[in-house]
């Protein structure tokens, strides 16, 4: 895109007076040849590496050299050239100031980060000085991803973490890690320890905008693939950001505390995480400072722990694609305002594994499914909140708007009549109540004060005005009328005059050379020359025919018209000003209000979920149960339902007992029966469950799952040089080493991407190591019928499969999981189901008929049967000579096969010789 005319030309204004320049990067000539505009950009410049510089002149930010082009390239804005340095012409590009916001998200968005420079004084200021004086300028800002505040720049749905990890040696040797996330859109700041294997998870959970890790670690290819991975640019940061006592002195001084024993017991390498993390908030905000809440530390044994892998493959918060829409949080966020959705989504990628505090959480979702009145007025009240915290985030970084202002105003009466609402309410659950008082707790005169101030429509920037209401304040209503009604300020006063005067004919005029003067007629103006009017009347002039006269208050007038627009401005923003710091006064209390807001909301959707779908309160306690009836997969079952389809309800048991470990179900049945999806469901809902939700299910009983582990799909990364088999057999490697009883393991055709009996064997040794080490609640897939076998040897192991029913040779899928193994694989069907052409599906029916006929004669079922527990014996594969030969079928099944010329069968054909030969084998024909 280009830049508007009009633009361009108050652009090319600013930019006059400068003159070339050299790059900067090289060695200048002197500083003779160096514009001192120039000068000055490059010193800057060289003061803030890394970054592009946006250069405030005038009503545009422009971008010179190397910037310039990164720019362009980036926005799809115009290049083009300003002055020369070293002979070669200077690459300049720009984006106008009020567009600013838009330009910045682009280039956020794509990894970059920004220095804002702007202009720190009047141009006429820097005139003074000299003529060819610069404006002074400085960087007031750096825009990263990972600190960003503007509503414009961030997504309402989601938080905008910024993440700084540090290391730090434990007394074993053993390299330990600290995670400080912390967001300065919200003020949330939480910290967590993690050893190396563990990160991947932590990082997976946080969901960071921007990583910050010490510069000696920027190499290291585990943090390159994390960031790669989160999708988040690394940030380097010096040594001494956060070493030992430096560190805990930065936290304290930031937050003000003598000393840092009242956060708990943090480790070293939390505290240095959390050190990095407020050097780089300083770093980027420079004088600005967010108003951050004290460091909380979150235990990892608090959350179910949930794998980078697995929260993908479940898509929890985003699908495969990184589509919110089509994820869990899509189907289920029912919240109605912006917090209320973050919320939920925080819970989601952090499950809890403390049965308490999910009963407590249970009992708000479960008040407000049962009091379904109150929760739709609670929704209603919800509904007027706009981001309460956000807004309060960024008035403490001064870059509040009017609209923040109208944000808090209408979050304190939307507070004041939720309270209301659920005041009225009998026994309130103990989180609806603390909520209740957090909200209560917001002083009520305050939106009283900010309803009066501020006007109807309100402007994006404070420095535009116009947001205070008339009659709020006096001087400023005088001021605007001096700015807007001059004519009517000057016909007041004239009116005003005439009756002072007794003098109908007093005319209130104005030249250059008096300003603003009374003219009378001659014969009357002798009569101000007298007492008493001459006291106030000041002659200055007898024309032909007239005399003109001043007043002390004319005078004034003058110079207040000009100056009006200013002065109301400024008169504007110190209203602003001090709006801003009666709300920041309460800064704590309305984070409070938010946070409660939030949680209120979220419990409100839950409910209004599960009312809406059928969903019911799971029981949730410290067992190793996992006995779900009538479960369904929540989106699945939604989209299903746009199409009018219904969704056929499953029950698991997974059921263990403490001594032994969970149960092991081997679910076996054709493609597309539905196998994928019951895998999935019970991991949603054991999710749900634990996040404190109501489940889809006709009941369900869950004890607690520590660790969720999933293995679902095939997906090369060949970002990474693996293939599908090395991807599928890592994540199988990781789910060996760390599953436990607690842990929930969801296996998905494991040994699929590889030969089949090499793959059978892999998923047989997997099975059995599950149940006999891991001793997890276990699901497994799997197109290897030869594992139902595993049912009959191993105690823990039961075979699930999906109902199917033939017509017309056509399957037809029941989606219902029943006891037993699969008989038939259908693949030929679903093939055909999928338009493959009818000669090829005729034709693989009738290879699939050799094969398993071939098959039945081998001694490999007998071979599988006999395998010896742990040996991970090779099954031997059926000859070539017997597959072709049907192995030792009769000579009569040869001979009539080998009549068959299968190239000269129309499909009907070669369906009937398949039956032939069959009943021919069979015995019958
Ligand atoms: N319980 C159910 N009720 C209704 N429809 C279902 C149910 N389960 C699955 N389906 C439908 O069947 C489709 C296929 O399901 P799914 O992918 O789970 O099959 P699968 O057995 O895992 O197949 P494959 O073995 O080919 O991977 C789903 O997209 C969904 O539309």
């Amino acid at each position: 895109m280009s830049i508007e005319p009009e633009a361009r030309k108050s652009r090319a204004q600013a930019a006059a007076p400068e003159s070339a320049a050299r790059r900067p990067s090289e060695p200048q000539d002197g500083p003779a040849k160096i514009s001192p505009m120039m000068a000055q950009f490059i010193a800057i410049k060289a003061a803030h590496p890394g970054s592009l510089l946006f250069y405030r002149m005038g009503d545009f930010y422009e971008l010179f050299f190397e910037d310039a082009e990164i720019a362009a390239k980036a926005l799809g804005i115009v290049l083009t050239r300003r002055g020369k340095y070293q002979g070669e012409d200077i690459p300049m590009c720009g984006v106008p100031v009020e567009r600013a916001q838009e330009y910045l998200h682009r280039l956020i968005s794509l990894g970059h980060r920004v220095s804002v420079c702007e202009q720190i004084e009047d141009p006429a200021e820097a005139k003074k000085r000299g003529a060819k004086s610069v404006v002074r300028r400085e960087v007031r800002r750096l825009v990263t991803p990972g600190t960003i505040t503007e509503e414009t720049l961030l997504d309402p749905a989601r938080a905008n973490r910024l993440l700084a990890i540090a290391r730090a040696r434990q007394a074993d040797g053993q390299w330990s890690y600290g995670l400080a996330a912390l967001d300065i859109s919200t003020g949330e700041f939480l910290l967590s320890e993690a050893p190396e294997a563990q990160i991947e998870t932590e990082i997976a959970r946080i969901e960071p905008a921007e990583i910050v890790i010490p510069e000696g670690l920027m190499d290291q290819p585990l943090f390159v693939r994390l960031a790669r991975e989160a999708r988040a640019p690394l940030t380097p940061l010096g040594r001494l950001a956060a070493e030992g006592p430096a560190a805990e002195r930065r936290i304290c001084d930031f937050f003000g505390l003598a000393t840092l024993d009242g956060l708990g017991a943090l480790s070293p390498a939390e505290i240095a995480a959390a050190a990095a993390a407020l050097f780089y908030v300083d770093r980027t905000q420079f004088s600005a400072r967010p108003a951050l809440s004290l460091p909380t530390r979150v235990a990892r044994e608090a959350h179910m722990s949930i794998d980078a892998a697995t929260r993908a493959n479940l898509e929890l918060t985003r699908t495969l694609g990184g589509a919110r829409e089509g994820s869990l949080i899509g189907a289920i966020d029912r919240s109605v305002t912006a917090a209320g959705g973050r919320l939920l989504a925080e819970r989601l990628a952090a499950p809890l594994t403390d049965p308490d505090e999910i009963t407590r959480r249970q009992e708000a979702v479960a008040f407000f499914f049962d009091e379904p009145a109150l929760r739709e007025a609670a929704r209603r009240a919800l509904k007027a909140a706009p981001d309460l915290m956000r807004a309060i985030a960024r008035l403490a970084l001064e870059r509040g708007g009017p609209r923040d202002l109208a944000a808090l105003r209408d979050g304190f009466f939307a507070a004041r009549a939720l309270v209301e609402t659920l005041r009225a309410a009998e026994n309130l659950p103990g989180e609806l109540a603390q909520a209740c008082a957090a909200a209560g707790a917001l002083d009520p005169l305050v939106p009283q004060k900010l309803q009066s101030a501020l006007a109807d429509a309100l402007p994006l920037n404070r420095r535009d005005g116009g947001f205070v209401a008339p009659d709020f304040d006096a001087g400023l209503d005088e001021l605007r009328a001096l700015r807007d009604d001059t004519r009517k300020v000057v016909a007041a006063l004239q009116a005003r005059y005439c009756d002072l005067a007794d003098m109908r004919q007093l005319k209130l005029k104005h030249n250059n050379f008096l300003g603003f003067y009374l003219e009378a007629p001659q014969a009357q103006g002798e009569k101000l020359l007298k007492p008493p009017f001459d006291a106030m009347f000041i002659h200055r002039q007898t024309m032909a025919g007239a005399m003109r006269f001043s007043t002390p208050e004319l005078s004034e007038l003058d110079v207040k018209i000009s100056t009006a627009a200013d002065q109301a401005l400024v008169r504007e923003l110190s209203i602003f000003d001090e709006l801003a710091a009666t709300l920041l006064a309460q800064g704590e209390a309305i984070k409070r209000a938010a946070a409660a807001l939030a949680c209120i909301d979220a419990a409100a959707g839950l409910a209004e979920l599960a009312a809406d779908c059928g969903w019911t309160r799971p029981e949730v306690d410290g067992s190793l149960k996992f006995h779900i009836e009538g479960g369904r997969h929540p989106v699945v079952e939604a989209a299903l339902r746009r199409g009018g389809a219904p969704f056929v309800a499953n029950d698991c048991d997974l059921s263990g007992l403490a001594e032994e470990g969970g149960r092991i179900a081997v679910v076996t049945g054709p493609n597309m029966a539905g196998k994928s999806t019951y895998l999935r469901q019970n991991a949603l809902i054991a999710v749900l469950a634990q996040i404190g939700s109501f489940v889809p299910a006709r009941r369900a009983h869950i004890g607690v799952v520590d660790r969720l582990f999933s293995r679902v799909g095939a997906s090369d990364d060949l970002a990474r040089g693996r293939s599908t088999f090395m991807v599928e057999m890592v994540e199988t490697a990781a789910i060996l080493n760390s599953a436990r009883a607690r842990s929930l393991v969801i296996l998905d055709e494991i040994g699929r991407g590889t030969a089949t009996f090499d793959g059978l064997s892999i998923a047989w040794a997997v099975m059995e190591h599950l149940h006999e080490v891991n001793r997890s609640r276990a699901l497994f897939a799997t197109h290897f019928h030869e594992l139902t076998q595993l049912g009959k040897r191993l105690a823990r192991i039961d075979n699930l499969t999906v109902r199917v029913s033939e017509w017309k040779g056509d399957v037809i899928f029941l989606h219902e999981i029943i006891a037993g193994a699969a008989d038939q694989s259908y693949g030929v069907q679903v093939a055909k189901l999928a338009g493959l052409p009818a000669q090829v599906v005729a034709r693989a029916r009738l290879l699939l008929s050799e094969f398993e006929a071939a098959e039945r004669m081998s001694s490999r079922d007998r071979l599988v049967a006999d395998l010896p527990l742990f040996s991970a014996s090779y099954v031997k594969a059926p000859e070539p000579a017997e597959i072709a030969h049907g192995g030792g079928s009769a000579d009569a099944l040869g001979a009539a096969l080998d009549a068959v010329n299968p190239d000269e069968l129309s499909p009907r054909a070669a369906l009937e010789e398949l039956y032939r030969l069959k009943r021919l084998r069979a015995g019958e024909a």
